[in-house]
């Protein structure tokens, strides 16, 4: 099209009623994550390294009532703001976070693979989510600090075993060594996204198929 035909194009769009189904859906607005699971399972450590690439190493600081940190992630060209929030998981903190809950609109729940106790824990945490935060809220399972080996006491099976039970996506990550935590965020960002501003003829996402692909594909720690 030539330079006035194209102009002309211009034009008679420019008349076009604007009905929703022409135009792009805004971007999402920002969006609450929240972490939860018990003192010591690295709630504080896996914001740290999701925000700002690094390891918190040395004496262990409890988080007091709750913190936050915004990020934006580019997710299939759209920008999305993210307010995580990083709550205190010592029980005395308990009333401080059941008030965030009903706000959230995803959480990160975690255990520590090294700490059997955490993991046990997890049964009542699901019951306190259920009990307090949105019914459709985006829920997903973490086993953290897989890093350390030697001393890891819950089996990714078991991990992977009460995922299902419960139909969560679920992956182990590294606040240490940074594994899956980029994975853990994006895919609760790609998923918030999709509900939020879901274009016509787009498929629907599926957050637990796409986890359990990238978490393969990153040859580690299978969902
Ligand atoms: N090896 C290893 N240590 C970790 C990892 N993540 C956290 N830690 C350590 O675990 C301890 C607790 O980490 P935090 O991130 O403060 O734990 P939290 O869940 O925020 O604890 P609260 O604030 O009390 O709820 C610290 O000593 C961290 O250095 C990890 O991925 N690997």
């Amino acid at each position: 099209m030539g330079l006035l035909g194209w102009s002309r194009y211009q034009l008679w769009w420019g008349f076009l009623p604007k009905t929703p189904c022409l135009m792009t859906p805004p971007p999402p607005p920002r969006s609450q994550v929240m972490l939860v699971g018990d003192s010591g399972v690295g709630k504080t450590c896996l914001l740290v390294r999701f925000k700002d690439g690094a390891f918190l190493a040395g004496s262990f600081i409890s988080t007091v009532g709750i913190d936050f940190r915004n990020k934006v992630l580019t997710v299939d060209g759209v920008k999305v703001k993210l307010q995580i929030w990083d709550t205190a998981g010592q029980e005395r903190f308990r009333s401080v976070t059941h008030a965030y809950y009903r706000d959230a609109h995803a959480l990160l729940l975690l255990y520590d693979v090294t700490n059997k106790a955490s993991f046990d824990n997890i049964q009542a945490w699901l019951t306190e989510i259920h009990e307090y935060a949105q019914q459709d809220v985006v829920l997903m399972l973490l086993g953290n600090k897989v890093d350390s080996a030697q001393d890891r006491v819950v089996k990714r099976e078991d991990g992977e075993k009460l995922a299902k039970e419960y139909g969560v996506p679920f992956m182990e990550t590294s606040a240490k060594s940074g594994l899956n935590v980029e994975l853990a965020f994006t895919a609760i960002a790609k998923e918030l996204k999709h509900r939020s501003m879901k274009l016509p003829n787009e498929p629907k996402f599926k957050l637990h198929d796409y986890v359990k692909k990238e978490v393969r594909g990153s040859g580690c720690c299978r969902s």
